[in-house]
């Protein structure tokens, strides 16, 4: 919806996993930074290519930590790690309780179109961590997708008039 919204090019993180990764997933078993860092980096690969091309891009994904987060930004060949302001990669991050996320996560799977069991959630929150400042803003995710879409419109205009 913000990618059609911006006009823009969209991308979902889990179809740049590989096989491997996505049957780990479906087991139950966490993924490690060896199974993320060359799907963090094939994804950084094609924000970089639509950035090239001076294109925009919407990518939605779980980049729980600093360090995946930062193999995101250095798509930005201008990027000087912990530069955040000035990078062009831009983060938002959607925050619900985790009951909610699971009951979400439920509905998707028992829908049978998503590798991801409720299971996985804990080992996933556990992980996220959001450093003050990266200044990443933040979106409750129990709103109307709608109000989501408006939130996020409106920030990206904020950025706009920084610059
Ligand atoms: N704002 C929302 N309100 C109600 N349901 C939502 C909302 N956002 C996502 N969902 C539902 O939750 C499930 C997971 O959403 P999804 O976009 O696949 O999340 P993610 O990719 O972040 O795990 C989907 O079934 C989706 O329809
Ligand atoms: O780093 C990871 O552990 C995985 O990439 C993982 O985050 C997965 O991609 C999503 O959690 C499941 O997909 P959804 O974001 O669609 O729930």
């Amino acid at each position: 919806m913000l990618a059609k919204s911006l006009g823009c090019n969209f991308i979902e993180a889990d179809d740049y996993h590989s096989q491997a990764n996505k049957e780990k997933m479906s087991r139950a078993i966490p993924l490690n930074d060896e199974d993320r860092v060359p799907w963090l980096e094939a994804l950084s690969g094609a924000i970089r290519k639509y950035m090239m091309n001076g294109e925009t891009l919407t990518l939605t994904c779980s980049a729980l930590q600093n360090k995946y987060r930062e193999i995101l930004r250095s798509a930005d060949p201008n990027y000087k790690p912990g530069n955040y302001t000035t990078c062009r990669v831009k983060f938002v991050c959607l925050v619900a309780p985790a009951e909610v996320i699971a009951e979400r996560i439920k509905i998707r799977s028992n829908d049978g179109k998503h590798f991801m069991p409720a299971t996985l959630l804990q080992s996933q929150l556990d992980l996220l961590q959001i450093n003050e400042d990266e200044q990443i803003n933040k979106i409750d995710a129990t709103l109307k997708l709608q109000s989501i879409v408006d939130s996020i419109l409106l920030l990206i205009k904020g950025l706009e008039l920084q610059q």
